[in-house]
């Protein structure tokens, strides 16, 4: 068993971490935060982001970069993604030559619409291209850590590189499944948190299942043209990474962009809702990231442009749905309809 540098000690770092110290690898989870990095290593649990979680001794956590790093041949970014860029240029100076650089972040970049992909390649491009693999898929942190049966994607380009990560995370309650299409992995990952958002939007307000069924399957439908626009595979979105993470963050009660869009639904303030979280909801970047993208590239996304709306233009949710379903009359499937 080898060494592996987890980046990012939040809800989900935590929990993968947990995972491969659970398989026998020696795991360092690297925190930007001395304190919390010192409270998992004296209380054997992660207070803060993931409680109730027993954390195995072969797991440490440290507030130094270059230490987590030092020797080790897998790493795993799993920062939110606004800071992945910043974590992957601390940590450049420090990965060498055949390190497993696995993704687990589900978001676009602001300002550079950049997926974690792009991001990671471009700040290790000596390092990240073939090694590169992704993790993604319905997989509430505190229900991995409890053991509960989850399934997950692990894409990458590189045949071998897919079978190596898939062997690192399998153990009886996690089991793997390989993809080599990168982009509609990481597009159904990033998207269906702005899905969520509208789906708790919907639940928010009162109203039905009919309502949140087909925000789920329109949801899909609009994440499945920007994929592809992008050159993924719309097999893929019918997979865990999209139909299966979609479904569990628009009906989970467990899920912290469902919860914000709920809570937006009843009539509350983004940035107080936002306060009282206390996690990333990566949907509320990535929804201006999405519409953005959905702009540049010319794909029609209705449901991520009323969301953007609610969030960054100050349109109510009632207005949002109403505009939805006055939305010109077209067939189910085509690639440009919505
Ligand atoms: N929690 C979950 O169940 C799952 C989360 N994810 C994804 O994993 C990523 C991380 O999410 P969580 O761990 O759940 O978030 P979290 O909100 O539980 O924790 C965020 C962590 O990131 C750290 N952080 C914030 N800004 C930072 C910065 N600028 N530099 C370095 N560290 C910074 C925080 O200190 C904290 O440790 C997100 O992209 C999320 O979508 C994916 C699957 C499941
Ligand atoms: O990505 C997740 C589950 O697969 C977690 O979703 P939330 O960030 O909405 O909790």
């Amino acid at each position: 068993m080898g060494k592996v540098a987890v980046l990012g000690a939040g809800a989900w770092g935590t929990a993968l971490a947990k995972v491969l110290a659970e398989k026998g690898d020696r795991v360092l989870v690297w925190s930007r935060r001395a304190d919390l990095a010192e409270q998992i290593n004296r209380t054997r649990e992660n207070g803060r982001y993931l409680p109730g979680a027993h954390l195995p001794d072969s797991l440490q956590a440290t507030s130094n970069l270059a230490e987590a790093i030092d020797g080790c041949d897998m790493i795993v970014f799993v920062a939110p993604s606004h800071a992945t860029r910043d974590v992957a240029r601390l940590a450049a100076p420090h990965v060498k030559e055949g390190m497993l650089i696995v993704s687990a972040t589900k978001g676009i970049e602001n300002d550079t619409l950049e997926f974690m992909d792009e991001v990671l390649v471009h700040e290790l491009p000596a390092h990240a291209g073939p090694n590169l693999a992704f993790l993604s898929g319905p997989s509430f942190a505190k229900e991995l850590a409890a053991h509960l049966p989850t399934a997950v994607v692990i894409a990458a380009r590189d045949e071998a590189v897919r079978h190596r990560v898939m062997q690192r995370f399998h153990l009886p309650y996690l089991r793997l499944y390989a993809s080599e299409d990168v982009v509609g992995v990481e597009c159904g990952g990033a998207l269906k948190n702005v899905i969520a958002l509208a789906a708790g939007a919907v639940d928010g307000l009162g109203l039905g299942h009919n309502t949140r069924a087909a925000l789920i399957t329109r949801g899909l439908a609009e994440i499945a043209r920007l994929s592809m626009a992008r050159g993924g595979s719309a097999l893929t979105l019918a997979g865990l990474a999209g139909m299966g993470d979609l479904v569990l963050t628009c009906t989970g009660e467990l899920s912290r962009n469902r919860t914000v869009g709920m809570e937006l639904g009843k009539g509350r303030k983004l940035t107080d809702i936002l306060r009282a979280l206390g996690h990333v909801a990566e949907g509320v970047r990535t929804t201006k990231s999405a519409r953005d993208l959905s702009v540049k590239m010319g794909v029609d996304m209705p449901i991520t442009r009323e969301v953007y709306n609610v969030l960054y233009e100050g349109k109510s949710v009632e207005k949002g749905v109403v505009d939805l379903m006055s939305l010109p009359l077209g067939p189910e499937f085509s690639p440009s309809s919505s």
